[in-house]
């Protein structure tokens, strides 16, 4: 059992619903080992520029419910300079930290693993972001609340593709995954889902789009459809899709993007639940002596995978569901 007295803690990279409900169950289950909580403000740039507060349960009481980050979040380019994760590390070992947790996505666990070169602390990692494109866990906090925030918009644009007999292509964040386009594509009933993972659309070749939608005409006569698509899928954004795809087909496309939207609202159940377990179990491992872990998990059961490998691989989402959707959901 590692002896632990102090952990700092810090939010980092874009911001995930459940990230407070992780803080609290952080908070909570260090008081409850008497262990004190350290908060650093604003990700990297806090620790690098010494803003942090103690943090004891009274601040972390009714919080579970909030989205955003109580401890404010951030990108923190000075972390990426050649001096930053020295200095990032000499201020941890000047405040008298044992162990360092993030809450955060696989760039910050990249920084993270910057300071331990120069950290004799414990540094571990809890996976929060919307995108889910971090390998180790099955689900991230906030990617359950970011498709149901985005399933909530395609149903509206639906009612209203489905008054005019539209065609509009919703946008979807994930960076360069298709996770949450894939999950709310498919909940919504998507007639088409265009992700990097499934196919690369260029200007020169519309036709896997075009095709399909006028199989569908053929088929259902004027209807609404909906095309999601995953952000950075398309040179010039979704934008110039539509634009090109009323070219292609002569039917008026409208482009609806999602944006920051998705990163809000309240964390739903499954987040905070899964925010509590990691939180919780990432003070746990680090009493055992745990380092440059990310506490995760896989198949229901909390897991330990190393930080350095958590954005190794493009984690492969669910095959299953990429093949119904290209042989019927699309049909
Ligand atoms: N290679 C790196 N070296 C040092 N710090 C890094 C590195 N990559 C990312 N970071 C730090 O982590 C922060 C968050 O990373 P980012 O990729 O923006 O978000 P996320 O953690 O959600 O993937 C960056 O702003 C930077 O401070
Ligand atoms: O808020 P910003 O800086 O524009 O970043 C947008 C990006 O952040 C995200 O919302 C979350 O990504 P990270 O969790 O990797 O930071 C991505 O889906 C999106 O591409």
């Amino acid at each position: 059992m590692a002896t632990i007295k102090r952990i700092a803690l810090l939010t980092s990279g874009g911001d995930a619903p459940g990230m407070n409900a992780a803080i609290r169950a952080v908070v909570l289950t260090a008081a409850a080992c008497r262990i004190e909580v350290i908060g650093f403000e604003h990700g990297y740039i806090g620790l690098l520029e010494q803003e942090y507060r103690t943090l004891l349960p009274q601040h972390v009481h009714n919080i579970i419910q909030r989205g955003g980050t109580i401890l404010k979040s951030a990108r923190c380019p000075a972390l990426q300079t050649p001096e930053g994760p020295k200095l990032a590390a000499d201020n941890l070992q000047q405040l008298n930290i044992d162990a360092l947790i993030v809450i955060g996505g696989d760039g910050s666990f990249r920084g993270a693993l910057e300071i331990a070169r120069y950290y004799d602390g414990q540094i571990i990692g809890v996976p929060g972001t919307i995108d889910n494109d971090v390998d180790g866990t099955t689900n991230t906090i906030g990617y359950a609340t970011a498709i149901d925030t985005a399933l909530d918009a395609i149903d509206k644009i639906r009612d209203t593709a489905d008054a005019f007999e539209r065609i509009f292509l919703v946008e979807l964040m994930g960076r360069h995954s298709g996770y949450i386009s894939l999950a709310a594509g498919i909940a919504g009933g998507a007639e088409q889902i265009i992700c990097p993972e499934f196919s690369q659309i260029t200007p020169k070749d519309l036709r896997q789009i075009t095709t399909p939608i006028q199989h569908a005409q053929l088929l259902m006569g004027k209807a609404s459809y909906i095309i999601v698509v995953a952000e950075n899928s398309y040179p010039g954004g979704t934008t110039a899709l539509a634009e090109a795809l009323t070219k292609a087909i002569g039917i008026e496309c409208r482009a609806c993007i999602l944006g920051h939207i998705q990163r809000g609202g309240s964390p739903v159940g499954a987040d905070r639940i899964l925010a509590t377990k990691l939180g919780a179990y990432a003070v746990e491992a680090l009493q055992q002596g745990a380092h440059l872990q990310m506490a995760g998990e896989v198949h229901g059961e909390v897991t330990l995978y190393p930080l350095a490998k958590t954005g190794d691989r493009t984690k492969a989402i669910d095959p299953y569901l990429v093949r119904w959707q290209q042989q019927v959901g699309s049909y």
